[in-house]
């Protein structure tokens, strides 16, 4: 470019546009002849005052756009900068103009026209539609209007009305609710069933995890481009939509990898995080042990290593987490070293808790207590169960993953033998490898489990999706050999027949699990089920198994066992958890 020429475009600097106008008729004039002169699409990025913040050299069909600096006032507001550029060939705004329109979050997007002799013809005003209609696009395209009226479209009233809209959209969320909201986006090539099913799930994760789904995207694809993973113009709506409902955080259905996630930051300036992240932070919410704890807390570092090395201000987005309860403080504080260092501690804790907990379960195994582990998908009723066959006052909450923990408790059947009963963190479909072992470290319990309940809500549509993902699991978990009592819970919301029918179908026991009075069926099944463990001799491995076989004659009836075999154990103080 010539020097001259360049002195010029950089004299644009001072150029100062009146407050109420997009742009004046003689700076479009202006710029439309220095544009014309260099052949080459020239931009003003104007700030709310009229002076100008960035002047911007394209080529002659396009313009790029430098990254802006963060923007003031996060969600649910404008950047409080415009764009007017030139069109050298008279066309009109373009698709790519929209997208800059809506990621930057510009005031408007401007584009004034240049016939063939470098004189301004009209200009074009796009702007975002703050209101959100079902199927419309989210932005507006005003009429022309020719360059020398310029000045009649008052700038101020629409950025006012603008804002003013947003705000309302806004405010209409009660405060305590607009923090936790988030978009939920699906990218996949799915059929359209499984994507939905899938997605109810991650709103009910979100919800677990204490945020509302403020709305859902779906996005199927025949091919999914793991570079971008999701089209401009699909995620130019996410971003238009976040906007519309004041939201900055996008949780997707997928996981994805670091180079994702740069990307989708970088480009939406929204937070974005994964399936598995937020599994991460139900688990970091709801772990009691210690174990459960050191468990979560290694899966989170081990989910944040691969992502470091990336951008600083990402990298805070990331391990910000839902809400900041991720596990690092600060950027500083954060690199591979330290995460690297952490882990192995946590792994020399995890070491020590488990050592505690082998010898508290030897000296429970002496003692031939059966144990029966409740075991099911998540929000089957396993915790209800529990309390409703104890009386005991475990936690239960209409949350997926309300249980982190196993919690154990004694209870005894009508013929007066004693089991301990213990009841587990929920099952979960694809479940990420990342998480397999905090999740399994919770399940380890299950290695010394006699007697599996595999709770079912029946009352779900996807229950036999459900059964099959826990057997899954309990086959990740080498648990296939245990006997296992198939529970079919919440038969109060379902139809008999139907019930009925699944019960020839499958085998089982059905229950409500709120009601004591519908247990009978699995209380006598699961008493059938011990009897026969104990008749096979399953006990007598011990040393006391033995003991208590000669003094009762265990083999001729179980009742005898029952009676006299396990009395010590009424009175023992221990508690098992
Ligand atoms: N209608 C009905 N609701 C039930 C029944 N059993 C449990 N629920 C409800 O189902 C929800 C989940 O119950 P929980 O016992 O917390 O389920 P869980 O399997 O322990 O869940 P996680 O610990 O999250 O895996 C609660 O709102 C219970 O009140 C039942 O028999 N009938
Ligand atoms: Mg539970």
């Amino acid at each position: 470019m010539k020097s001259s020429a360049r002195q010029r475009i950089e004299r644009l600097y001072r150029r100062k546009v009146p407050s109420r106008q997009v742009i004046s008729p003689d700076l479009s004039r202006d710029l439309a002849r220095l544009s014309f002169e260099c052949g080459r699409q020239l931009g003003l990025l104007l700030r709310r005052d009229g002076t100008v913040d960035m002047v911007l050299v394209g080529g002659p069909r396009s313009l790029y756009i430098p990254d802006l600096p963060k923007s003031r006032g996060g969600r649910g507001r404008l950047r409080g900068l415009r764009l007017v550029h030139t069109h050298l060939l008279g066309e009109p705004i373009s698709q790519d103009d929209l997208m800059d329109l809506v990621f930057l979050r510009l005031d408007c997007m401007a584009s004034i026209r240049v016939d063939q002799h470098g004189g301004a013809t009209d200009l074009e005003v796009a702007h975002i539609m703050p209101g959100g209609v079902q199927d419309r696009p989210g932005w507006e395209v005003l009429p022309l209007i020719p360059c020398y009226e310029s000045d009649a479209l008052d700038f101020q009233e629409l950025v006012q009305s603008l804002e003013e809209e947003l705000d309302r959209n806004r405010l209409a969320i009660p405060a305590d609710v607009r923090a936790d909201r988030a978009i939920l986006v699906s990218v996949t090539s799915a059929d359209r069933e499984t994507a939905r099913t899938s997605m109810d799930e991650l709103v009910e994760l979100a919800h677990a995890s204490g945020i509302t789904a403020a709305d859902v995207i779906i996005q199927r694809q025949r091919e999914i481009n793991p570079k971008y993973l999701i089209g401009k113009g699909k995620l130019s709506e996410i971003v238009l939509r976040a906007l519309q409902c004041g939201v900055d955080l996008l949780i997707f259905d997928q996981d994805l990898n670091p180079s994702q996630v740069r990307s989708l930051t970088d480009t939406t300036e929204l937070r974005v995080i994964d399936r598995t992240q937020l599994i991460l932070d139900i688990f970091a919410q709801r772990a009691q042990s210690r174990e459960g704890k050191i468990q979560v807390e290694m899966a989170q570092l081990k989910y944040l290593l691969p992502r470091l090395g990336m951008k600083d201000d990402a990298l805070s987005r990331l391990t910000g987490g839902i809400g900041a309860r991720g596990p690092g403080e600060t950027k500083l504080e954060i690199n591979r070293r330290r995460i690297k260092d952490r882990i192995s501690h946590l792994e020399e804790q995890l070491r020590m808790v488990r050592k505690n907990r082998t010898q508290r379960r030897s000296r429970r195994l002496r003692k031939e207590t059966p144990i029966i582990s409740i075991v099911g998908y998540t929000n089957a009723g396993k915790s209800t169960l529990l309390n409703t066959l104890t009386q005991s006052g475990v936690f239960v909450e209409d949350k997926l993953f309300a249980t982190l923990d196993p919690t154990s408790r004694r209870l005894r059947f009508p013929r007066d033998f004693e089991v301990i009963i213990t009841d587990t963190v929920g099952f979960i479909r694809d479940l990420p490898k990342d998480l397999m072992d905090a999740f399994a470290a919770t399940l380890e319990e299950l290695d010394d489990a006699d007697l599996l309940l595999h709770v079912v809500d029946i009352s779900n549509d996807r229950f036999e999706e459900q059964m099959a993902a826990v057997d899954r699991i309990l086959a990740q978990l080498e648990l296939t050999e245990k006997p296992v009592i198939l529970v079919f819970n919440k038969m109060d919301r379902v139809d008999p027949e139907f019930l009925e029918r699944q019960l020839r179908r499958y085998g089982g026991v059905a229950i409500s699990a709120l009601s004591t009075q519908t247990l009978e069926p699995l209380i006598l099944k699961m008493q059938e089920k011990v009897e026969v463990l104990m008749e096979e001799g399953y006990f007598s491995a011990s040393s006391n198994a033995s003991e208590a076989d000669d003094e009762t004659g265990a083999e001729e009836t179980a009742g005898d066992w029952n009676e006299e075999g396990l009395e010590p154990d009424h009175e023992d103080p221990e508690n098992p958890n």
